[in-house]
């Protein structure tokens, strides 16, 4: 620290123009250590030329997942692309990630990225996601398997769909027929994740409804509550939205350069905000937790098993299993953020690109209501069950389908530990490798016709190249929300599809794809009529 001062102190008490030689000087050497290390790489592969201090950045402009589409096809199935210094290696074939993909607990690639924007966001050794520390991801990863994988849960789950799909379902009959599916999806998913994981009842439909029928006949108690939550829900997606923020801007330019370094701090004050505010909500529940007697049955949501997990109090998830421990509140805060994120949009959004591309494909939609009346042909309006989800196999070809042609993650990085073999070229340990799942998706060596909707290639998944589809993902880090993601997918398609007739609103523009963190839906509008046989 003494030794900055005095190099600072002794800088500006140099004259203007010595001063500006030196930075010259430095600039220089700089730019010339750059291009020393960019001509000297090992295994060079082709690739935009890059630039000192910014590298490829200039061409990240638009949406992320066409500009490495076009990357892409531009400079083959193996190339690299510069961020500031660091160089990434991106891959399009599926036979290219097999290694990467490994399932065995002793792949190499169990990291997904390394780097200090980690540690500026926090996370390096919490939560999964991002977390670099391979203890502490095992621990809670093995923590939200067992909480969301078992069938006990998904039955449940599937339950709680049609509950919060009633709701959801009273607005709309009181809102017209014409609708923006994506804005109440969204909102519909908030409520229903939030309430599954903490039990905290949200409002992101009633608010949207008030707001879009002008009612304004909330106490202003109630309207607290609303604000409230929606804060909530909005600083969840700004934390996840930030990721990428953090992950593609070198951090020298997010740290000192404007506007970025404006972007940074907003940011960094989110992850403090919701930092403190959901180690409160756990916190709270902890407490609630201490005051129920033990001969009394605790509720048995997501957030009650996490604190729960491995104490004398646990629920699904014991100590005997193996060598796990409780869970301190921060981490327990981390994990249910990243549940969060990872299943409201995932799932809100997949289910708008199901419904255009059947929209845009009557064949494949009438397949779909014949599919659900052959399920519910007894009772339309039954209570549907996990049973009734799993027979839906021509509905999920399609979710798959549109998964195939709009991937959630375009594209995915994974980290490897130790020195390794990939394309046939050997990478020293701790290269960043992205996988291009978006252009894998579409690669005329592993789908014929790939920019059809033909969800039938999905009715036999053995026809499928090994690693040619990744929706969720692959090798160790896949996704644990999976079947949760799956089954809250295939409820809301069952109570939709068994009561409406769905069609596209004809006008200019009816759908809108944007990419951000991931794929999102911004605009998906359909007119929903009841159909004859529910009249
Ligand atoms: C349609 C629904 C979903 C889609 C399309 C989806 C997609 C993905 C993808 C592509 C990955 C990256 C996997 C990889 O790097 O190989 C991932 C990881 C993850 N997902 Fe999901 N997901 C969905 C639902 C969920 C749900 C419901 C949860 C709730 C817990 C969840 C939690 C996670 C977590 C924690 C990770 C990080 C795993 C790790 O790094 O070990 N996801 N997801």
């Amino acid at each position: 620290m003494g030794s900055h001062i005095q190099l600072i102190s002794s800088l500006t008490s140099l004259p203007f123009k010595e001063w500006l030689t030196n930075l010259f000087v430095v600039i220089l050497l700089y730019i010339a250590k750059y291009y020393y290390t960019y001509f000297t790489r090992r295994n060079p592969l082709p690739g935009p030329f890059p630039f000192p201090l910014i590298g490829n950045i200039h061409l990240f402009h638009g949406e992320l997942d066409n500009v490495f589409f076009k990357l892409q096809a531009k400079y083959g199935e193996m190339f690299e692309v510069f961020i500031g210094s660091e160089r990434k290696i991106w891959l399009g074939n599926a036979k290219l990630i097999k290694k990467i993909n490994d399932p065995s607990p002793k792949s190499n690639f169990p990291i997904r990225a390394k780097g200090s924007w980690i540690n500026d966001m926090r996370v390096t050794d919490k939560g999964i996601g991002l977390n670099t520390n391979l203890n502490s991801w095992r621990n809670n990863r093995m923590m939200v398997t067992k909480s969301i994988m078992v069938p006990s849960f998904l039955r449940q789950f599937v339950q709680e769909v049609e509950k919060f799909f009633d709701e959801l379902d009273e607005y709309w009959l009181v809102s017209g027929n014409e609708l923006d599916f994506s804005k109440w999806i969204y909102k519909f998913e908030n409520d229903l994740i939030i309430h599954t994981f903490t039990r905290k009842k949200t409002c992101a439909m009633a608010i949207y409804h008030n707001y879009i029928s002008s009612h304004n006949h909330t106490t202003s108690h109630l309207e607290n509550e609303l604000r409230q939550s929606e804060e909530l829900v909005n600083r969840i997606h700004l934390w996840q939205n930030s990721i990428h923020f953090f992950f593609f801007i070198p951090k020298l330019i997010r740290s000192y350069v404007p506007p970025f370094n404006f972007y940074q701090l907003k940011y960094l004050k989110n992850i403090e905000w919701l930092d403190k505010h959901l180690t409160n909500i756990v916190k709270e529940r902890r407490k609630e937790i201490e005051n129920t007697p033990k001969n009394e049955t605790l509720s048995s949501d997501i957030l009650t098993l996490f604190i729960c997990a491995n104490t004398e109090r646990s629920i699904r998830i014991n100590k005997e299993d193996d060598d796990s421990r409780p869970m301190a509140d921060n981490e327990i805060m981390q994990l249910m953020l990243e549940s969060i994120t990872g299943s409201v949009n995932t799932a809100g959004s997949t289910l708008c690109f199901t419904i255009y591309l059947l929209c845009l494909n009557p064949v494949a939609k009438n397949k779909v209501y014949e599919e659900i009346d052959r399920i519910f042909c007894d009772d339309k309006t039954r209570p549907i069950t996990y049973d009734d989800i799993i027979k839906m196999t021509y509905t999920e070809a399609c979710i798959k389908e549109s998964l195939r042609m709009i991937p959630i993650a375009p594209f995915l990085y994974k980290s490897s530990i130790k020195e390794d073999t990939i394309g046939g070229l050997n990478w020293k340990g701790g290269q960043e490798f992205f996988i291009n799942c978006n252009y894998i998706h579409h690669n005329e060596t592993h789908w014929s016709d790939p920019k059809s909707f033909i969800p039938d290639r999905f009715l036999d998944d053995k026809k499928i190249e090994e690693n040619s589809h990744m929706p969720f993902g692959g090798g160790v880090r896949v996704c644990p929300g999976r079947h949760l993601g799956m089954a809250n997918i295939k409820a809301l398609m069952a109570l939709i599809f068994r009561k409406y007739d769905i069609e596209l609103v004809e006008s200019e523009e009816p759908f809108k794809k944007l990419f951000n963190f991931d794929n999102r839906c911004e605009k998906l509008m359909i007119s929903l009529h009841l159909r004859k046989s529910t009249v």
